[in-house]
């Protein structure tokens, strides 16, 4: 198999499962209990909270475990929001978050908030400008992506920041796609809040933090037990967040010489990808983007039936629109990019990974231009496309 969609998930690297792997049976104890065998446990805990600070350039008492994305981004945003209520209704974020981050803000408006979903310019960016210009004087929270999921443009985040910093709005960012892929120093940037998730770098899933600037009063998501100080409650899961310290480490070790390699392979790829097959278009912006991101629209095609084609060669890849996540509707990343329908509808997303090679991009390179080709050939739209122009 050629697996080219590490922006959905990533494998567990073996030392990161051989970190774990004592957790689970002889360090078993409940980091609450009070004997020594627990108390380990609550150490390999806290030691993992000032591996995960390091990495961001936090302090380990303002890193809470949670359990993945998803939570992290609800508990930040809903969190504020409660928090905050008293000061301001309105909040500022795009409209090419993540679901994890457009849901819950679509949650509170219908609980009395307002939200202003700033749009992306043809490359997927904001600007702190337009940012700045959508602040009110009842503007209580920023969320802005750090980096794109699906075509994997990375936003002015320590400019927002600045922004935020510059009107007292607290920012949140939700980094799922760029911690252990990007360096971020929390402070530099002027972050007061941000989403990590251990299986977007080689940890496991089902596991997440959350960084909360210290000071920042944030309400708990989940009620219950007295873990994470009191501020997320529930049994912590020690392996997985032993899993995701040791992942993260691992990730940010030669993270310049990894991204060159990945970047490398990416042109690569988005070169030939454009050489070789007409009519395409690359999605998202071609410098600011992940090192490892490449997304195009193929005219006249279903970017599904692609998918498949590739998936019966070997190669795993995904595609933005909607058949694949269940709903009828194209990706509103896309859509939100000025990509007509059927554009929308013909993308693919490669996510390249550390272990990738250049053999299995000129596998790609091989297969993709005659797939592409053999589904236009089944197009009326292209048929009819090609009668025009001759
Ligand atoms: C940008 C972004 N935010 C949030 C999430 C959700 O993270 P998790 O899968 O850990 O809940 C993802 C992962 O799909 C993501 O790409
Ligand atoms: S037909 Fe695939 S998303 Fe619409």
């Amino acid at each position: 198999m050629i697996y080219l969609d590490h922006a959905a998930t990533t494998p567990v690297k073996p030392e990161v499962l051989e970190a774990m792997l004592p957790y689970f049976t002889e360090h078993y104890g409940n980091p609450s209990s009070i004997y020594k065998v627990a108390q380990r446990n609550k150490k390999a805990i806290d030691d993992a909270r000032a591996v995960v600070a390091g990495h961001l350039g936090a302090q380990p008492n303002e890193i809470f475990f949670t359990s993945g994305g998803t939570e992290a981004d609800n508990w930040a945003i809903k969190g504020m929001a409660e928090a905050l209520k008293e000061k301001g209704n309105h909040i500022i974020t795009t409209n090419i978050e993540h679901h994890a981050v457009l849901h819950p803000c679509q949650y509170l408006e219908k609980n009395g908030f307002e939200v202003t979903y700033l749009e992306v310019d043809p490359d997927g960016l904001v600007s702190a400008e337009q940012v700045e210009a959508a602040i009110r004087p009842e503007t209580i929270l920023i969320t802005i992506m750090y980096a794109n999921n699906e075509i994997g443009t990375i936003m002015p985040i320590a400019e927002i920041g600045a922004v935020a910093k510059k009107h007292g709005i607290v920012f949140h960012t939700d980094a799922v796609q760029a911690v252990g892929h990007l360096p971020i120093d929390v402070h530099a940037q002027n972050i007061d809040l941000l989403s990590l998730s251990g299986h977007k770098f080689y940890g496991p899933k089902g596991t997440g933090a959350l960084y909360v600037r210290r000071g920042l009063k944030l309400p708990p998501l989940l009620h219950g037990g007295g873990q994470e100080r009191n501020r997320r409650a529930g049994t912590e899961n020690v392996p997985g967040i032993v899993g995701l310290a040791k992942a993260l480490d691992l990730a940010c070790q030669d993270m310049e010489a990894k991204n060159a390699k990945i970047k490398a392979l990416r042109d690569y790829l988005i070169d030939g990808i454009k050489a070789r097959i007409p009519y395409c278009r690359l999605n998202g912006h071609r410098e600011k983007r992940l090192p490892n991101n490449v997304n195009f629209s193929f005219e006249f095609i279903e970017g599904e039936s692609l998918l498949l084609l590739l998936d019966m060669e070997g190669i795993a890849a995904s595609s933005g629109s909607a058949c694949t996540s269940g709903s009828l509707d194209p990706s509103h990343v896309l859509l939100a990019l000025g990509l007509p329908h059927e554009q929308a509808h013909g993308s693919v997303r490669f996510t390249l990974g550390e272990n990738n090679t250049r053999e299995e991009m000129d596998v790609v390179l091989a297969k993709l231009p005659a797939f592409v080709e053999r589904l236009r050939s089944m197009s009326p739209l292209y048929e009819e496309f090609v009668r025009q122009n001759s």
